[in-house]
């Protein structure tokens, strides 16, 4: 059997992935109980995946359930008061659980989570439970044959989701075609005051997305700040907060419920597509950095592990022909490698008539990096890059790192940099950005 999934024709899944990393193992390690191996092979990978997963929820985007969160007093605790909530038509204390309002959506995979499957001995939640693993959870991968939903949107809703994005950790790994089909997947759903969004205890089925101009929602969990249906309040969210991921990253029961304060706008993901699309994406994104980051020179004198944590950091970034990735005499906030594509250097120059042009000295291309002295010496950015590509062409793309995962990640190769900075044109006529 072939099982290296890149000489099959077809595009490689996870599954396929999984199954060319697990022979590769195997072959090492010779196993006598190869059942058992493999048993406790994908048991491990199910737990580092979560772990990894669970890490970036929590520093990209906290979730106000995590362990460490739940009891601290957060500022962002509205005033509102848990006691004002009556149960609506969605709440516990009138339909059943596991009956979502959001309903079903009718796309294969999406049935409820079975509520105590022992598949391979699942991991403990975030929470410190068991929870159950469904088929799914081993090829999070949807494959060709398995679309996500599609909600027709106009250009209005199209606008208040992406605003409603805009802040979400996960969506800043998704270029422009995966991320136009996540965007087709959410369904927008409108709430009144105090209905039960997610109810405490239920399965996962969906994340939810509040609208950017929806009034806050809040949380409660059953203990002490005592309502009688819904419990504690613990947590008040404001425009921009997500939530709802925690049940579907981990297979566990819902941890807490979920009130709108006022009417709300929402916007859902189902659990399919939340974990074929964004998390198989994060994965595969992580994966195809991993391979490109050995290929780019700079990077050469790091070690696999060096280069891991920066495939986990780095998010992609598009920018059409002529559109500019850094403004020479800016602040600089971001160090770039180039992907795809090309690029352009222009440095600002005074012709023969003393007239301030805009001069090229220097080109890009896949492997190359920019955006280095800004955050080096903390000055202005010394030139313009801006994306050229030929009709046809494919738009420049490029993997953008922040200053602070420079510094820590790829400070070590300051001297380096520094060096081959050395190399960079710059003549009288150039005028010195400050
Ligand atoms: N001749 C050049 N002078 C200055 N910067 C250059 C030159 N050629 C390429 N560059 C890159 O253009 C980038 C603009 O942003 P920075 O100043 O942060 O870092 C700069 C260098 O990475």
């Amino acid at each position: 059997m072939d099982c290296n999934p890149k000489s099959s024709s077809k595009i490689p899944s996870t599954f396929d992935y999984l199954i060319a990393d697990l022979t590769r193992d195997v072959n090492r390690a010779q196993p006598r109980d190869a059942l058992q191996f493999c048993a406790n092979w994908f048991n491990t990978r199910l737990q580092e995946q979560r772990t990894r997963i669970r890490d970036i929820f929590e520093q990209g985007n906290p979730s106000p359930v995590s362990p460490h969160q739940r009891t601290r007093d957060d500022s962002r605790t509205s005033t509102t008061h848990i006691a004002h909530i009556t149960p609506s038509s969605n709440s516990p204390a009138r339909r059943p659980s596991n009956h979502s309002p959001f309903g079903t959506l009718e796309i294969p995979g999406n049935a409820a989570v079975n509520g105590d499957g022992a598949f391979l001995g699942p991991p403990p939640s975030a929470l410190g439970r068991r929870v159950s693993v469904s088929a799914e959870s081993l090829s999070p991968s949807s494959g060709p044959e398995r679309p996500p939903p599609f909600f027709v949107k106009s250009p209005e809703q199209l606008k208040r989701l992406e605003e409603a994005i805009q802040d979400a950790f996960l969506f800043r790994k998704l270029d422009n075609k995966k991320r136009a089909a996540v965007l087709g997947a959410m369904k927008e759903m409108h709430f009144g005051p105090y209905e039960a969004v997610i109810t405490q205890g239920d399965d996962g089925d969906y994340s939810i997305f509040p609208d950017h101009d929806a009034p806050t929602s809040s949380t409660s969990t059953a203990a002490g700040d005592w309502h009688p249906v819904y419990g504690k309040k613990v947590f008040a969210y404001t425009r921009g907060g997500t939530f709802g991921e925690l049940a579907l990253m981990y297979y566990a029961k819902r941890a807490a419920t979920v009130v709108t304060t006022s009417p709300c706008t929402l916007w859902a993901l189902d659990r399919v597509t939340f974990q074929t699309i964004l998390l198989d994406i994060s994965a595969r994104t992580r994966r195809s950095y991993e391979t490109f980051l050995a290929s780019v020179p700079l990077l050469q004198s790091l070690n696999d592990a060096e280069r891991a944590k920066l495939a986990d950091v780095l998010q992609p970034r598009e920018f059409a022909d002529g559109e500019v990735v850094v403004h020479e005499g800016e602040l600089g906030k971001e160090f770039y490698i180039v992907e795809e594509g090309e690029a352009e250097v222009l440095k600002k120059a005074r012709n023969q008539q003393g007239l301030v042009v805009d001069e090229v000295v220097n080109k890009y291309k896949r492997g190359d990096y920019f955006g280095e002295l800004a955050l080096l010496h903390r000055t202005p950015r010394a030139a313009t890059v801006r994306a050229i590509s030929a009709p046809g062409q494919p738009n420049l793309k490029v993997a953008a790192l922040d200053a602070d995962a420079f510094t820590r990640l790829l400070g070590p190769l300051r001297d380096l940099m520094e060096r081959s900075a050395l190399a960079y044109t710059t003549t009288s006529s150039h005028i010195v950005s400050q």
